[in-house]
């Protein structure tokens, strides 16, 4: 069974600050948005966990093995780099769905992401040494077959962007809807998902139900770990067994 432990980063008070005391320029923003994911995939990366960007004032990370002292480390680390500060949310349950609920909730009950008093929150209990296990985390990483031939080398690159973010949002939402789980888009053509325990034919269901939705075809290779880098580059291997075999899913254990 699956536990995983996601940590919710949110911007404290963003929108509030974008548009005081007049709108800022929009490539300041950019600039700083970017920068903070660069961050906090490293912050969050030298801990063995992974970061995904999602809406850029709001990050999804996967700390499984990061402690409540390691969260406040990387709080503070981000107050001190950046104009704006940042509450961490934790939440652990075995869909990861649920985990981002719980994570979510943790900020929304302590106030509004515009609530200029709620500043820097850290809440919510992260996995216990005691309860941890090698299978705690299921990573999935989506590619699309055959892009560069198909859509890179093809098209002009707004169209070939057309196809990759449909598959992209055909797939986040049937896993989200059918499997509890949560896809990212992680740049170029490719998707990576933190997964509740699916199996092989649970991926190959998913990739038809892609297929069929919006034409655009998809292989898989899946890891298993107690962090989710371990997971990742498991995930990463079984891909490449995928263009070895010419299979459409393939597990790494
Ligand atoms: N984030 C991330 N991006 C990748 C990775 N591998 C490839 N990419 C991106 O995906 C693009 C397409 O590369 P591939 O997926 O290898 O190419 P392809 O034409 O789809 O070929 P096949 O995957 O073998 O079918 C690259 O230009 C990169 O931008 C990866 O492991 N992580």
């Amino acid at each position: 069974m699956t536990n995983t432990q996601i940590a919710l980063i949110q911007i404290d008070n963003y929108g509030p600050w974008t548009t005081t005391p007049e709108p800022r320029r929009e490539v300041d923003l950019q600039t700083l948005q970017s920068r903070l994911y660069a961050d906090v995939s490293q912050l969050v990366g030298n801990r063995e966990g992974y970061a995904f960007f999602a809406r850029f004032d709001n990050l999804v990370t996967v700390t499984n093995g990061l402690d409540r002292e390691a969260h406040r480390l990387i709080q503070t680390s981000l107050a001190n780099r950046y104009p704006v500060t940042a509450s961490i949310s934790i939440g652990v349950d075995p869909l990861p769905i649920e985990a981002l609920g719980a994570a979510s909730r943790g900020l929304q009950e302590a106030g509004s992401a515009q609530d200029s008093k709620r500043r820097e929150i850290l809440s919510g209990e992260p996995l216990s040494e005691d309860d941890r296990t090698d299978e705690d985390l299921q990573i999935a990483h989506f590619d699309v077959n055959n892009a560069t031939e198909k859509y890179t080398d093809e098209l002009n690159e707004f169209d070939t962007f057309i196809n990759i973010e449909q598959g992209y949002a055909e797939l986040m939402r049937h896993m989200r809807m059918a499997h509890d789980s949560l896809s990212f888009f992680v740049g170029g053509d490719n998707v990576i998902a933190v997964c509740s325990g699916m199996d092989k034919s649970d991926y190959h269901e998913t990739i038809e139900h892609v297929r069929d939705a919006v034409d655009v075809d998809l292989k898989v290779g899946v890891g298993r770990a107690r962090t989710a880098q371990q997971a990742g580059m498991e995930a990463k291997h079984a891909l490449e067994e995928c263009r070895e075999n010419g299979s459409l899913v393939e597990l790494g254990w």
